[in-house]
């Protein structure tokens, strides 16, 4: 990864003999710590690991930042296309999730069907039907399956969101910690 941003560096520089440097250290440290907080909820020195020289709070942000970068229109534009192709099953989630959302409800909901049966479509739909409502869904595309995550537009295991142990069934009392930062 150091040797990519040295050869990004060296190209926008113009400089071929640009070394290794403290800056392209902290670029992979910084990157480094994103994916662990995407993937794990962890920020590097919390896995044992040297912490990136920036306020810690950037990494949670970003995540915030990104979601305000949706362009509404295109985002209304593509769900006005889509809902009409929801099959009966589909639109009953749809509609029942999205009232839960728009009342303020705070439900969980636990969607489960056989593979290739649209569960990916319909979750996407929704998050997009919220985000072209401008509200911004952190945590959002929260999954099980760390695999899924390539398929989900920012795609977090719920693993990583909702700080559950990965040793799920050797524990006796499995308890989630779960911080809001205001
Ligand atoms: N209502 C729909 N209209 C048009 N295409 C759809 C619809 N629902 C699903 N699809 C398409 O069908 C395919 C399978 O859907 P999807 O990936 O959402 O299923 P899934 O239940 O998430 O599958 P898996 O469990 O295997 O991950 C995708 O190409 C998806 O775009």
């Amino acid at each position: 990864m150091a040797e990519d941003f040295l050869h990004q560096i060296r190209v926008t520089t113009a400089n071929p003999d640009h070394a290794i440097c403290m800056e392209i250290h902290n670029k992979v440290l910084i990157t480094l710590e994103e994916l662990c907080v995407m993937i794990f909820g962890k920020m590097l020195h919390e896995l044992g690991m040297p912490a990136p020289n920036r306020p810690i709070h950037d990494a949670l942000n970003r995540e915030f930042e990104r979601e305000r970068q949706y362009d509404r229109n295109t985002l209304s534009q593509s769900v006005q296309n889509k809902i009409p192709l929801l099959h009966l099953q589909q639109k009953t989630a749809y509609d029942t999730i999205m009232k839960s959302v728009n009342d303020g409800n705070g439900e969980f909901f636990f969607l489960d069907a056989p593979g290739g049966t649209g569960k990916t479509f319909l979750i996407s739909l929704i998050l997009d039907t919220i985000r072209a409502q401008s509200q911004i869904v952190p945590g959002s595309s929260i999954i099980w399956d760390s695999c899924y995550i390539i398929r989900l537009e920012r795609g977090r295991t719920v693993h990583s969101a909702l700080k559950l142990p990965l040793n799920l069934q050797t524990l006796d009392q499995p308890t989630c910690n779960i911080t809001f930062v205001v």
